[in-house]
């Protein structure tokens, strides 16, 4: 038997779906052994690899889960995360979760699942955010007691067929800067009309949809006097992708447990 993952891919025939498909089918240590996506979707039938712009795979994309796979990579939409979880646990296979615009309640069932199979879950397989992150954080603890205080706000821009907002990368940016400031943050979603001035506790939140960009966020850090500003953009959708393979060939051997993409790269 071969020692290559069997790595199958949960909305294979969307943007990211297809990525994961084409990189994966370069990688040596990967063997793509299913391909799936909804009953509806008018590829469905198709060959995977195809679909994806690269040779035949022989693996055809298919709503029918895999009997067996080592790992089973996520990028579809958040009404078909929850139904990826149980076949995950049913079948305990380990799992990548990348779809973002999850509820409360699916966030915890994914912690409970986790409890029974190991989960790598990331708004962001991209190592450049993941890195950012951290050096958000650090320049948040380095100038939260700086004189004249300083405001923080991220603005994410996305393509035109992004149907969540704002990014879940921004959602944990936003998080993960909370953190490291004191007190009570409020989190504001855009502004409009007579807000009032800005207090100074909040993080502010916005959403730019422009063609075909494929993820941009900048953190930007406001002084009395002077400003940083942190910028990450892709170029392309192969850096999650790539991000996820990663994750899922971390996830081998690994016990139950919720997993993020600090871990993976050895950021936590
Ligand atoms: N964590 C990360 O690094 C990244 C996360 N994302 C997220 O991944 C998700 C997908 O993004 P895109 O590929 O751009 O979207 P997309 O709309 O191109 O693809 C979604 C795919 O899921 C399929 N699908 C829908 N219902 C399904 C079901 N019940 N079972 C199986 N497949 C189903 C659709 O038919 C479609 O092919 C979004 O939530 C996005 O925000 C996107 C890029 C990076
Ligand atoms: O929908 C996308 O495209 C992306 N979604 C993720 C998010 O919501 O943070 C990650 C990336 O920015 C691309």
């Amino acid at each position: 038997m071969s020692n290559q993952i069997q790595l199958a891919v949960h909305g294979a025939a969307g943007r990211m779906g297809r990525r994961v498909v084409a990189l994966a089918a370069e990688d040596k240590d990967i063997q793509i052994t299913a391909a799936i996506d909804h009953a509806d979707n008018g590829l469905i039938g198709q060959d995977a690899g195809l679909v994806a712009g690269i040779a035949a795979l022989d693996v055809l994309l298919s709503p029918d889960w895999p009997n067996y796979a080592s790992v089973m990579i996520d990028f579809s939409l958040p009404v078909a995360v929850d139904g990826c979880v149980a076949k995950c646990v049913a079948a305990k296979m380990p799992l990548v979760i990348a779809t973002t615009g999850l509820n409360d309640v699916q966030k915890e069932a994914i912690a409970a699942a986790a409890k029974l199979i190991p989960i790598v879950w990331a708004p962001s397989m991209s190592t450049a955010v993941n890195l950012t992150m951290k050096v958000a954080q650090q320049i948040t603890e380095t100038l939260k007691h700086v004189a004249g205080g300083v405001d923080i706000e991220i603005i994410e821009r996305h393509h035109r067929f992004k149907a969540d907002a704002p990014s879940g990368t921004a959602l944990r940016f936003g998080e993960l800067i909370a953190e490291k400031m004191d007190g009570d943050v409020k989190h504001v979603h855009g502004r409009e009309g007579e807000t009032g001035q800005r207090t100074r506790n909040e993080i502010g939140y916005h959403a730019v949809r422009v063609g075909d960009n494929p993820g941009e966020h900048t953190i930007v850090f406001g002084m009395m006097g002077e400003r940083i500003e942190i910028n990450v953009a892709a170029s392309n959708r192969d850096c999650y992708a790539s991000g996820a393979i990663a994750a899922a060939k971390f996830l081998q051997g690994k016990p139950a447990g919720l997993y993020s993409m600090f871990d993976v790269l050895g950021l936590s």
